[in-house]
């Protein structure tokens, strides 16, 4: 689809209900454009800290055009039942991690009003939760999914649209089953292994925590995720995680019986890398390009960092990706330049024909 570059026409005003980490979130990208925002948590504290934050007012609304509901997935059909009865002209939408199973409970409870619910999935967050963790620019530039069901009405379907618009996301529209089977593989997964990860750091003498790099990091930061919230997220997904765990569990398999026979293991590292281009690129790609790291010394003098931006530019070579670590007890820092694979020596020429110390 391709994006819809007229600015958004969100109708308010807007009630969030859940003023947590995405309902606060939600509430302060939307006073950003405007909008009317009202707040309600069954914590009124949590409430009053999304007030404080500026992401809306706590005062009851007299009317409501749009109801966000942002809390956990158990009580999402519960809370959408509730607003569609409350506010019976407003649409309704949730922002929960699964979609299949509250629509399918407010279908089977024969709920009113259905055709003005329509659900979303915002594909941005943190491992922190509450609403002091939001932040206004959560959503720019991430996808938003909305996912319409066969009685949902189009004026309905437009009021959400926009709402992902006025927040800055990308909207990524697609039935809700096809939306938990993509979570489960793109978000569910992950969070499972970053778990087990993280999980393995126990027992190890207390020293060896004190090697923990990057890596480690990149791989644990969500595995800090409120746990009551992911249960509930995983337990509303299980089927399409539990088929992707079996997957794993294969894997894994051949790993172990690869790496204790000694054998060669790079059809399973080299799956891990083709898997990595397949996400979407920064531009929007449909693919990751692939990319060579070329390692530049930096002197730790004034001035450096700025001369070697300048010669990396009149190379013509586009900087893909950047990362500046110190060189341990040397005056000397290390750029490490990523960029397209088929450029790097096009880069390492032009740098070491500038003077610069350069490697591959
Ligand atoms: N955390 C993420 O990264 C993330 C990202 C996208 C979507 N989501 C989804 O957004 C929803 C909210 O997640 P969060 O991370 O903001 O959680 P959170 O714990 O930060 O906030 C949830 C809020 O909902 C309130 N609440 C709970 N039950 C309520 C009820 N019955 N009525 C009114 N308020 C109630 C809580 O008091 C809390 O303030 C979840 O459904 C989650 O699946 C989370
Ligand atoms: O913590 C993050 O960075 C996230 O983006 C969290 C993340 C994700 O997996 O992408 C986790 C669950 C939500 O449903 C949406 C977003």
């Amino acid at each position: 689809m391709s994006p819809d570059a007229s600015p958004p026409t969100l109708a308010g005003p807007v009630l969030i209900i859940g003023c947590g980490l995405v309902g606060t979130s939600v509430g302060l990208a939307l006073a950003r454009v405007g909008a009317a925002v009202h707040l309600r948590d069954a914590q009124p504290e949590h409430a009053r800290t999304a007030q404080m934050l500026g992401a809306g007012t706590t005062e009851p609304p007299e009317s409501v055009s749009l109801v966000v509901v942002a809390v956990p997935p158990d009580f999402v059909a519960e809370v959408v039942a509730g607003a569609l009865a409350e506010w019976p002209t407003a649409v309704v939408t949730d922002v929960a991690s699964v979609k299949l199973p509250p629509l399918e409970a407010l279908a089977s409870a024969g709920t009113e009003g259905l055709e003005r619910y329509v659900g979303s999935h915002p594909m941005a967050g943190s491992e922190r939760s509450g609403p002091t963790a939001a932040s206004e620019t959560l959503f720019e530039g991430r996808a938003w999914a909305v996912t319409p069901h066969a009685a949902v009405a189009d004026t309905a379907l437009h009021q959400v649209r926009e709402l992902a618009r006025a927040v800055g996301a990308t909207l990524v529209e697609m039935p809700p089953d096809e939306h938990d089977l993509a979570v489960a593989r793109v978000s569910h997964l992950p969070q499972v292994m970053s778990v087990l990860t993280a999980s393995r750091l126990h027992g190890g003498p207390a020293d060896h925590l004190a090697l923990a790099g990057q890596g480690l990091r990149d791989v644990t930061r969500i595995a800090a995720s409120d746990p009551v919230l992911w249960r509930q997220i995983l337990h509303a997904n299980r089927l399409p995680l539990v088929e992707l765990l079996r997957g794993v569990r294969d894997d894994l398999d051949e790993l172990l019986d690869g790496i204790e026979r000694g054998q060669v293991i790079e059809d399973v590292l080299g799956r891990g890398v083709a898997g990595t281009r397949l996400i979407p690129g920064k531009h929007g790609e449909e693919s990751t390009p692939a990319l060579t790291s070329v390692f530049v010394q930096v002197p730790d003098q004034p001035g450096e960092l700025g001369r070697l931006f300048r010669d990396a530019g009149e190379s013509g070579v586009n900087i893909e990706d950047l990362r500046i670590d110190h060189d341990l007890g040397r005056p000397v820092g290390v750029a490490e330049i990523a960029v397209r694979s088929e450029r790097a020596e096009e880069l390492t020429s032009a740098l070491t024909e500038r003077g610069w110390t350069t490697y591959l």
